[in-house]
């Protein structure tokens, strides 16, 4: 199956949040956004799709180093492809990022599954066809009736409970909101919703991003206190040691690194650093499917759990393929967003979830996403 063509068509779709000053999204006006599909195409007319930002598959990427690794090559070839792509990260000038790495490995292996007349989780290897999902509350706001107290969080966390989810994150409070960043606040939301859903619901916190070492630890405490299942990003994940010193600190597991690079060999680091409990991977994060996997395996290999960063198809795949993972993060939730309202550009959301808050795998070919084509190409947006 050799790869004979990449196109990237830029289309129009509708969205209902925005994002703060430090990257953090929350409920806004409804707006129209651009957004970016990536179509690799082989000689025998088998195309695998994946979806990206513009920037992330801007012509220089596509041109200069997309077409130029994937043109003429068998298309099975994933490892050889990724390797190829990752090697040319040096050389990019910082250009090539792990995102777009993670965008064309996603669609050689929605083509291999549509090749295969298999959903990718089944080509993978399926572990479990449905995954026990957490609520994933998006970070705090100052909106009347959103997430501006910590009774807000203990309503919303009750009405998750109610819809299924097994187990609930709260995302607390963070600048731009003006009193913020507040252990106290941050415990006062982790206690409402502890008290909201009782004693036997994991809970979990992933708070503001840069506290000291002593903030971080005393956090903790107050998370042990509640009986809080880990302690998620709240130290600047640039510096190990720290969190090394904090999982030594802590009984409570730490988890990570999230939003650090160096894919899975940088965590193979924090693992051998004893920086982390659980160990974090995700997609977009590690750049691709491909070395997902290799950091799931190389969590279990330290008898360790890695949960994975992020909502979509392509995490449900990692999610369902893995033993050690435990949960799918099925996210951002607000109280005034429809999480289950379908996408313009999608047929189907990737990841519904049934009454006992389980998310169900697609037995479609490919990795899960019932695209719309009529739509992309009703709405381009070049
Ligand atoms: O933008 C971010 O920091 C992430 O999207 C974050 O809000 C959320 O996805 C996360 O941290 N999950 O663990
Ligand atoms: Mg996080």
């Amino acid at each position: 199956m050799t790869i004979t063509d990449i196109r990237v068509r830029t289309f129009w779709t509708t969205t209902y949040e925005e994002l703060d000053s430090d990257g953090h999204a929350h409920p806004g006006p409804e707006r129209q956004v651009r957004k970016s599909l990536l179509t690799i195409t082989c000689e025998n007319g088998t195309e695998g799709h994946a979806f990206g930002s513009p920037e992330q598959l801007r012509p220089h990427l596509a041109e200069r180093f997309i077409r130029k690794v994937l043109i003429g090559q068998d298309a099975l070839a994933r490892e050889r492809l990724w390797q190829d792509l990752a090697h040319w990260q040096r050389g990019s000038g910082g250009q090539l990022s792990d995102r777009t790495l993670a965008i064309v490995d996603c669609a050689l292996w929605d083509l291999a599954g549509k090749a295969a007349g298999l959903p990718v989780y089944r080509l993978i290897g399926a572990y479990r066809d449905k995954v026990p999902a957490y609520g994933s509350i998006m970070c705090g706001d100052e909106i009347e009736g959103g997430l501006a107290t910590p009774e807000d969080y203990g309503r919303f966390a009750e009405t998750l409970v109610a819809r299924g989810y097994q187990a609930i994150k709260l995302h607390t409070w963070m600048p731009p909101v003006s009193w913020s960043p507040s252990i106290a606040m941050d415990l006062r939301a982790c206690a409402a919703v502890r008290e909201a859903v009782g004693p036997h619901v994991p809970l979990m916190l992933d708070a503001y991003h840069w506290y000291s070492r002593e903030e971080a630890a005393e956090l903790g405490r107050g998370l042990e206190a509640l009986n809080f299942t880990w302690i998620e990003e709240v130290m600047d994940e640039q510096s190990m040691s720290s969190y090394a010193w904090l999982a030594n600190e802590l009984r409570i597991p730490v988890i990570g690194p999230e939003s650090m690079g160096g894919k899975y060999q940088h965590r193979a680091e924090w693992i051998r650093a004893g920086a982390c409990d659980i160990l974090r991977t995700g997609v977009e994060d590690v750049g691709g499917i491909t070395p997902a996997l290799k950091t799931m395996h190389l969590a279990e290999s330290f008898g360790m759990n890695c949960e994975v960063h992020g909502h979509g198809a392509e995490n449900l795949v990692i999610s369902a393929v893995s033993k050690n993972c435990r949960w799918y993060e099925r996210g951002l939730l607000h109280p005034m967003l429809d999480y289950d309202r379908c996408p313009d550009h999608l047929k189907a959301i990737p990841d519904p979830m049934d009454a006992e808050g389980f998310v169900h795998l697609g037995q479609t070919p490919g990795i899960g996403e019932e695209i719309d084509f009529d739509h992309i190409d009703a709405h381009p947006a070049d």
